[in-house]
């Protein structure tokens, strides 16, 4: 399959470069500048089992000319927009997208853009960065890729299993994807709103006292809205969520905290802001959630200032 990366940065660098580094036939949509950081550096990815550099082809918008079989999204949602339009011309007929981004709202743009036909969900489990260099770097050695279509059985499903498989993380088909999105969803928007409201890791939280209470109440609030969404999380993934956010000494951040903190602007739209707005629709009450959503607006506009 012919596969477009649209983004190299932490997660779509990194994915796509741990298919490429398996021969899988992976291009990458980059802007000019990303485009000679890697012609200049290869792609490099640091990661705990290692580090890797490789030789990644490349297209920018004025020289992408053909469509691909398979694209995977891998941008912030705020640079959803433009990229949907750089991508019409790698659009074929029989074209799948799977996104990457955090949140759920990106779906109904991607399908009012390219329609039913060709949007899949997705979701990664990464905690990935730039560093300076623009090298990608895999800060612990969690790396999972799921996928899958939002409707009924899809007969491009093998061909895209063999495209995103054989590489160094772990690949998955989901028969219910966008039941897994919601639940990433409450997994990084919980886990990131008690970075950004307490600023600090989930250790330095729960090592505060009544901070594992504040994480779990948290937790409560965004597991409401989900379920008032039909998408409660499911009893692992809930447990997971609970033992995750409130374990001692861990030293988890999210990319949103990540951007917060290095004075980035941040994806609180997407993750906070329609988190809140589903839940005020909904009749759900979520006062801290309401908390990060104007923390971040005041953040957002002291940025924009
Ligand atoms: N980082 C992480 O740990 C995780 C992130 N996510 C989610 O994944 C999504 C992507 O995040 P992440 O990979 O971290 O983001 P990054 O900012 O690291 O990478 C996004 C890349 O998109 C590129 N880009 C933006 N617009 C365009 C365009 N028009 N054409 C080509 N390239 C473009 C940027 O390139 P340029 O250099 O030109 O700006 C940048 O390198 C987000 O929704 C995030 O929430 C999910 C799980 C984990
Ligand atoms: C929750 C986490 C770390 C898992 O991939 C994530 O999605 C993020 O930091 O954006």
């Amino acid at each position: 399959m012919r596969t477009l990366f649209a983004g190299a940065g932490a997660t779509g660098g990194y994915f796509g470069g741990r298919l490429a580094e398996r021969g899988k036939d992976i291009t990458f949509l980059v802007r000019p500048p990303r485009a000679a950081t890697l012609a200049r550096r290869g792609l490099r990815i640091h990661s705990p089992a290692g580090e890797t550099t490789i030789h990644p082809r490349t297209v920018t918008a004025a020289t992408l000319d053909g469509p691909f079989d398979l694209i995977v999204l891998a941008v912030k949602s705020f640079a959803l927009d433009q990229i949907l339009a750089d991508l019409k011309p790698a659009i074929g007929p029989a074209t799948v997208v799977v996104p990457l981004l955090n949140g759920m709202r990106h779906l109904d743009t991607l399908l009012e853009a390219f329609g039913p036909s060709h949007v899949w969900g997705g979701v990664c489990m990464i905690a990935g960065t730039l560093n300076d260099e623009g090298d990608v770097v895999q800060m612990s050695g969690m790396h999972k890729l799921t996928y899958g279509p939002l409707t009924g059985p899809d007969d491009r499903l093998a061909a895209v299993t063999e495209a995103l498989s054989g590489a160094d993380f772990e690949s998955r088909a989901s028969d219910d994807i966008v039941q897994e999105m919601w639940e990433k969803w409450v997994f990084l928007a919980s886990t990131g709103i008690v970075n950004i409201l307490m600023r600090g890791t989930i250790g330095e939280v729960e090592a505060a006292p009544g901070g594992a209470a504040l994480a779990l109440a948290v937790v409560d609030e965004a597991l409401a809205v989900a379920e008032a969404a039909g998408h409660r999380s499911r009893p692992p993934q809930e447990a997971f969520l609970r033992t995750s956010i409130t374990a001692e000494g861990s030293p988890t951040t999210t990319s949103m905290y990540r951007d917060l903190t290095a004075g980035a602007p941040v994806e609180a739209g997407t993750i906070v802001d329609d988190l809140v707005a589903r839940a005020e629709k909904l009749g759900v009450p979520v006062p801290l959630l309401h908390a990060a959503r104007v923390n971040l607006a005041v953040y957002q506009a002291r940025l924009g200032s």
